[in-house]
């Protein structure tokens, strides 16, 4: 067991709207260092989390810390190990990327230098290299690939973004994806999202948010192991129909010799979604 101090600590954290209750008890602990999916469906709480997190709003009841302080008696330096990328990101369409990212790196306090190196950096892990035009004109990916920059133009240890991916097309998708996978070791990563492929994608530990509550938080891998589906071998043949057909009657002896039951030969691999419904229908039951 780690006993290092995790990026994020939840513990017991309740939040009433008037007779609403968007949070009831909700424990996470985020490692630092994950890249940490917290995964819901539409209300289940997970902006109020990330609110509550950024000092945005005030939790009912319960903790929640940063880096082992609490959110509540946040300080400027803590706060400037956050970045943040809100569900609906506002951007000042009349300016260029390289703008924007100055500007961003301006309210920081960051010199003409930092600013200029940063900026280099995060627009090429953000494919908006040598994009020229005004981000009125960009697609939504580019939006959020560049949101996700501004975001980081800090150096944040923590990174948090809300739903980034949740209005993007699958080409959008991949590339945000692949943006925060690119993040992996360099900065931690708590994202939420109810797209279950996202988090199956990137995510090494996942929380499960619904109503309110945490149904499960686990590694990914211990989590689909959980479900007790299993992975699929899937194999490539090429040649004649009559080599294909030979090296199909071979397989068994194979199996067999490696203690392998051969089941139908189909290509599928274990699912989050299996994990996931189940946990949700035992909850509503
Ligand atoms: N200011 C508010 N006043 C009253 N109820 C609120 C308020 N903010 C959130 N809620 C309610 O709290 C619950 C959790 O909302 P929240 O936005 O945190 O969910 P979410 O998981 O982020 O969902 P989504 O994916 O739809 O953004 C919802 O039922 C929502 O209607």
């Amino acid at each position: 067991m780690t006993t290092a101090t995790p990026a994020v600590r939840v513990q017991a954290l309740g939040k009433r709207f008037k007779d609403k209750t968007a949070l009831d008890d909700v424990d996470l602990d985020v490692p630092e260092g994950s890249i940490f999916g917290f995964l819901g469906p539409n209300g289940a709480g997970k902006t109020t989390t990330i609110r509550i997190l950024l000092g945005l709003a005030r939790a009912t009841s319960g903790r929640a810390e940063i880096f082992g302080q609490d959110v509540t008696a946040a300080g400027n330096d803590l706060r400037h190990q956050v970045g943040y990328l809100p569900d609906v990101p506002g951007f000042y369409p009349w300016m260029t990327a390289p703008e924007f990212l100055r500007f961003t790196g301006k309210l920081f306090g960051l010199s003409d230098d930092v600013i200029a190196e940063r900026s280099a950096a995060l627009l090429a892990m953000a494919g908006l290299e040598g994009v020229q035009h005004k981000v009125g004109g960009y697609s939504r990916g580019m939006k959020q690939r560049l949101g996700i920059a501004q975001a980081l133009m800090n150096a944040p240890r923590l990174l948090i973004l809300d739903e980034p991916t949740s209005a993007l097309d699958p080409a959008g998708r991949k590339e945000v994806l692949d943006m925060i996978n690119s993040l992996r070791g360099r900065t931690t990563v708590l994202f939420s999202t109810h797209i279950l492929a996202d988090v199956q994608r990137v995510c090494d530990e996942v929380a499960i948010l619904c109503d309110g509550h945490v149904l499960t938080q686990a590694p990914l891998h211990e989590l689909l192991a959980r479900s007790g589906a299993q992975d699929r071998i899937t194999v490539e043949a090429s040649g004649s129909e009559q080599a294909r057909a030979r090296f199909q009657e071979l397989l068994p002896g194979i199996a067999a010799q490696a203690g392998v039951d051969l089941g139908p030969v189909v290509a599928a691999e274990a699912n989050l979604e299996d994990v996931f419904l189940t946990l949700v229908n035992g909850e509503h039951r």
